[in-house]
């Protein structure tokens, strides 16, 4: 596991990404990173071919993340062999070795809810970049929900990088940034187009990336 890194200013991931405007959104507002969801009962998901395509936009030194939830090993290979991942994301109930066995780099989800142990969760995947701490929700993620911030541990007792999610948006990313201090922020529904208040799934809006990305550089 990567030793626990509070940065400053956090590196931000944009998620959830299903079109060519979206992806040159993120980048010219100055995404650290591009996530794209291979898991097909998700509304954001793409398949490999399409993110083969979107990928081919994505400028040097911007990850790409590839988002899985318990996938078959021949799912993630075939996605492995079309998309240049950079990173994978694994979401579901996957255990260490599921993850660790495509021998690239990886993000292991933590579904928080009261009585989460994140210390022993962390133990449970050592050979983890990081955690990426989600509001635990009956579809896996994606939820635009925010879960409990006390539940994570403060940043002197982590011994591991944390990407924040779940339920960000502009409006709230200083104040998680300030109480929490990740080393990353993660967000999907936050930056999406919004009609009567709900997210519409898999269509970012560019002016909500951009007020999303200024509030963390202002955080
Ligand atoms: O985004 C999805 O549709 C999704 C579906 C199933 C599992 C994970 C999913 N997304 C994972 C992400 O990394 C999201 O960015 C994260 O859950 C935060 O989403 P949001 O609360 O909408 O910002």
């Amino acid at each position: 596991m990567t030793r626990s890194f509070s940065a400053v200013t956090p590196r931000i991931k944009i998620c959830g990404l299903t079109r060519e405007a979206d992806v040159d959104a993120a980048v010219a507002a100055g995404a650290d990173a591009l996530g794209f969801v291979f898991y097909a009962k998700s509304p954001r998901a793409v398949t490999a071919a399409r993110a083969a395509e979107l990928v081919r936009r994505v400028p040097p030194f911007v990850t790409v993340v590839g988002l899985f939830v318990n996938p078959a090993p021949d799912e993630v290979e075939g996605v492995l062999d079309h998309v240049p991942l950079n990173l994978l994301q694994f979401h579901g109930d996957e255990g260490e070795a599921d993850c660790r066995r495509y021998r690239r780099p990886y993000l292991k989800a933590a579904r928080m809810k009261a009585g989460v142990d994140l210390l022993k969760y962390a133990a449970d995947f050592p050979s983890a970049r990081g955690l990426l701490l989600d509001t635990f929700v009956d579809g896996y993620g994606g939820s635009g929900q925010t879960f409990d911030w006390s539940l994570i541990p403060a940043p002197a007792e982590r011994d591991f990088s944390i990407v924040l999610s779940g339920g960000l948006d502009a409006g709230n990313v200083a104040e998680a940034i300030r109480a929490i201090r990740p080393a990353a922020v993660d967000v999907s529904s936050g930056v999406e187009l919004h009609v009567d208040g709900k997210a519409v799934k898999g269509i970012k809006d560019p002016q909500r990336i951009q007020e999303f990305i200024a509030a963390v550089r202002g955080a």
